[in-house]
């Protein structure tokens, strides 16, 4: 009977583990949104703003929400680093993607390393989050402003594809994911916008397992 009762509040307590794995160009403010998570969710404070540097390798934080686990990996930006991401994506179940709202000349090469992202077939299926950082800055960008420059990104990208004829292949499933791209605002360093963030990472893993489990149970 102990056994049986310990077996059932196992299973009743059980709290399942997801990866998310936050990633962008240096300077995005991943460490810092990492560590406002940590802040807001595990009622200890997180680094302060000005201890924390350039990150190379990765940082990792866990939180508990109901009946669930999330574990994000904030893995470094800089150009020669960010060869290790693909490392995480077999393990990952949501990426969240952070782009410097506030830092117009380098949008062009973010879009072009998120591009790479949206179509990389490991995390083809797997829910993704654009988060448009700093918008605390008077000067950012907003949500808006920053779907609109992707979008034109991508026409241009496109158009530079056609007159070399190539590229309409993958153009479809790329084209699918932008039409359901979840945008959001966040500011890392004030924390606005973050819980919302973390519940639609939170939604959006669940329902994935549910499908998964749905698709095992057939
Ligand atoms: N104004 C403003 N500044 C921010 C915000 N988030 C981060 N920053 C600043 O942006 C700079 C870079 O932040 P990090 O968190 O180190 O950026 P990162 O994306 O982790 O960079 P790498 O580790 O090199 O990939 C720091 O000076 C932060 O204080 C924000 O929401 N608003
Ligand atoms: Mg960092």
């Amino acid at each position: 009977m102990y056994h049986l009762l310990k077996g059932l509040h196992a299973h009743l307590t059980r709290k399942d583990e997801f990866s998310v794995i936050i990633i962008g160009l240096d300077n995005a403010g991943k460490t810092t949104l990492l560590e406002k998570i940590k802040s807001l969710y595990n009622n200890v404070p997180g680094l302060p703003p000005d201890k924390i540097g350039p990150t190379v390798g990765q940082n990792i934080g866990k939180i508990t929400l109901p009946s669930t686990i999330l574990q994000f990996w904030d893995l470094g930006g800089q150009r020669d680093i960010r060869t290790i991401w693909e490392r995480y994506y077999d393990e990952c179940h949501a990426v969240a993607y952070v782009v410097d709202a506030d830092d117009r000349e380098r949008l062009d090469e973010g879009w072009s390393v998120f591009d790479n992202v949206l179509s990389s077939p490991k995390i083809l299926d797997v829910p993704l989050l654009l988060l448009a950082n700093k918008q605390d800055s008077p000067s950012s960008l907003s949500v808006q402003e920053i779907r609109e420059s992707y979008e034109n990104w991508w026409q241009r990208r496109k158009a530079a594809d056609r007159s070399q004829d190539d590229g309409d292949v993958q153009n479809g499933d790329r084209e699918e994911r932008m039409a359901s791209l979840d945008v959001m605002g966040v500011s890392a360093l004030e924390g606005t916008g973050i819980r919302d963030a973390v519940n639609w990472l939170f939604i959006r893993v669940q329902n994935s397992r549910r499908n998964t489990d749905a698709q095992s149970d057939l």
